[in-house]
């Protein structure tokens, strides 16, 4: 099988990790990527260190590539440009893996709340599949549109999954996730907050009021556990770090559940979410490079509270690893096709 793929946003920081990810891949055949400011320009010029793998693709306008001969199209685009671009592409049967928010929530309306957008396609919202491999992969399998998760809420919904579905966490009671980001979460736009002088060196709490991932985390814990979402507090935090997710999570359990146990036995079989020995500290440089979510639950409950960790690398798990584990489940293919790198260290 060669899967025909086109990339929109391939010079961004997703874009460039899906071609990363996609070089070995060995059903994937890269036919189109696009970019508005590098239209024309070699990729292997453009990105050094693709030099020897893209030799012949060039970067097209997104108005001029040839994205309808794709069998699947990954916009790797700001929120507001697949709501617009993917419907075309959809209506002549080509796949849509969407890495930004745009097809992520189901209530339009209260996207609409959270995202400075009218939403221009709300038809293909209702038929789009959350693309959260571990949760969806039956969906995943049969959609025409995934919309592939944000990186905050895949590092916090893996752990709670498991407990959410035994129903065992105590109503009314907080669910705190303390979250921290690198600074590649934001993309590789110029902004005057993500210069060096402002992130090294530093460390700080944002979105504290309300960040846009909150309704998304709520809408996957609510879906598990009716009203659950509504207790979650999320605090996002931007680190000195490149790549890497951390969220420190506190939970409530109700009396005789082990979340180390459930959260074990509903991985035992995953290639992607390493569930590590019960208290072990998982480090965001154990997964950096690799579509891998490592977990480990920490011992010693107070009042029924457990504390659980979850690392990710923004970049794979949290963004373009999952794009790509999607495709691998739409296809047929072996869930891990073409994503067992090893983590880089240091
Ligand atoms: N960075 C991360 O860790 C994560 C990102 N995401 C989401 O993935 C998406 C991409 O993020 P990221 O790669 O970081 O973003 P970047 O800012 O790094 O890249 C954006 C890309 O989109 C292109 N682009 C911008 N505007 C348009 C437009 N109007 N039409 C077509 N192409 C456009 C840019 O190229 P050009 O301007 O040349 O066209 C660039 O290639 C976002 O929606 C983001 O929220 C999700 C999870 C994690
Ligand atoms: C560090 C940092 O700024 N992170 C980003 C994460 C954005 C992202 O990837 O989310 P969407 O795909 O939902 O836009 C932020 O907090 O906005």
């Amino acid at each position: 099988m060669s899967i025909k793929i086109g990339i929109v946003g391939a010079t961004g920081y997703t874009g460039v990790e899906l071609l990363r990810l996609l070089a070995h891949h060995p059903e994937a055949e890269i036919i189109s990527v696009t970019s508005r400011n590098e239209a024309e320009i070699k990729l292997s010029e453009y990105f050094p260190s693709l030099r020897g793998q893209y030799d012949d693709l060039v970067f097209q306008h997104p108005e001029q590539a040839c994205l309808k001969d794709c069998d699947v199209v990954f916009f790797a685009t700001p929120n507001g440009i697949a709501m617009q671009e993917a419907p075309p592409l959809l209506a002549q049967g080509v796949k849509v893996i969407d890495l930004s928010a745009d097809y992520r929530i189901k209530d339009v309306s209260l996207w609409q709340q959270w995202y400075p957008f009218t939403h221009s396609s709300p038809e293909w919202v209702a038929e789009a599949v959350y693309g959260l491999c571990e949760l969806n992969r039956r969906t995943i399998a049969n959609a025409q549109l995934v919309a592939n998760p944000g990186c905050y809420p895949t590092c916090v919904s893996l752990p709670l999954i498991p407990l959410l579905q035994k129903q065992c966490l105590i109503d009314n009671q907080p669910v705190i996730a303390d979250c921290k980001s690198g600074v590649s979460g934001a993309g590789r736009k110029a902004s005057s907050s993500n210069l060096y002088a402002e992130c090294s060196d530093n460390f700080k709490a944002y979105g504290i009021s309300g960040h846009r991932h909150l309704p998304e985390i709520r809408q996957t814990l609510n879906h598990l556990h009716p009203q659950m979402g509504n207790n979650l507090v999320f605090v996002p935090h931007l680190t000195p770090l490149i790549r890497g997710m951390h969220a420190t999570i506190y939970v409530q359990l109700k009396n005789g559940y082990n979340p180390a146990e459930l959260i074990d036995e509903y991985y035992c079989d995953s290639q992607v979410v390493d569930v590590m020995p019960v208290g072990s500290t998982p480090e965001t440089r154990s997964v950096r490079g690799a579509n891998l979510c490592r977990i480990s639950v920490q011992p010693a409950p107070e009042n029924n509270t457990w504390i659980i960790l979850s690392v990710i690398d923004n970049l794979v798990k949290g963004a373009a690893g999952q794009a790509v584990q999607n495709m691998n489940i739409m296809y047929g293919l072996d869930e891990s096709c073409g994503l067992t790198f090893v983590p880089l260290l240091p």
